[in-house]
């Protein structure tokens, strides 16, 4: 299968994300709250950008199964993945309008500008390249959290819960499937473009969370 493929190109840069100290600090506790909160005003406009691509997936769809994936992955994103960032932003009194007021970051607007870009003049594979990493390291690194932490007094349990749970994991396996499915009968040089998209956007990860670690946005570049 081609994400087989995906996942030896992927490997060494997925595991960097497992020894971040943003990443770190989710698993045990640690991560001091305001860059937490930093992640999860961002994570919000990210996620506003990012449901496009699904939307986007769905027009270019070649079939209604496919565009069955790519809407339930939209809806999931909607109405699953940003209840965790509502009921956080809850418990820190911060109102969704003060969320969706967030000025994004560079690294952040680099991000989803370069998946929105490919994914509006490419097809309905190319758009699938596109989101994959999103779901897909989030799933492994809530999975790698779940399974070497404990977090019984951890702050940020329902962040590590919500990313390896099943409804989680199950809009991860479309993200995979539609890209299998997209990708089968491609020519070689087809598959290399949507593998560097997915190397690329595996780096936007590592960007990300050092983004976040580091607190980073415009204000840190030209403070008017
Ligand atoms: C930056 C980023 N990547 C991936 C996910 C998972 O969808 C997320 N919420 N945010």
């Amino acid at each position: 299968m081609f994400t087989e493929r995906l996942w030896l190109s992927v490997e060494d840069i997925w595991e960097s994300y497992l020894d971040h100290p943003f990443v770190k600090g989710l698993g045990d506790g640690s991560l001091e709250v305001d860059k937490f909160q930093h992640w999860l005003k961002q994570d919000y406009v990210y996620l506003v950008e990012y449901a496009r691509l699904m939307a986007i997936g769905a027009e270019k769809s070649p079939n209604l199964e496919t565009m069955n994936l790519f809407t339930n992955i939209l809806h999931g994103t909607l109405f699953g993945e940003m209840e965790l960032h509502r009921a956080f932003s809850k418990r820190f009194g911060i109102s969704e309008e003060t969320l969706l007021e967030t000025e994004a970051s560079y690294e952040n607007t680099a991000y989803t500008s370069y998946m929105l870009n490919h994914a509006q003049r490419g097809d309905a594979a190319v758009v699938a390249a596109c989101l994959l990493t999103c779901a897909w390291s989030y799933n492994y690194i809530g999975k790698h959290l779940k399974a070497n932490y404990n977090h019984d007094n951890n702050p940020y349990k329902e962040w590590v819960d919500m990313y390896s749970d099943e409804e989680f994991t199950e809009l991860n396996d479309m993200a995979i499937k539609l890209m299998n499915d997209l990708a089968e009968g491609k020519p070689e040089r087809e598959l290399k473009v949507l593998e560097e998209i997915v190397v690329t956007t595996s780096k936007y990860e590592y960007m990300f969370w050092d983004m976040c670690e580091n607190k980073s946005d415009w204000k840190k570049v030209i403070d008017l």
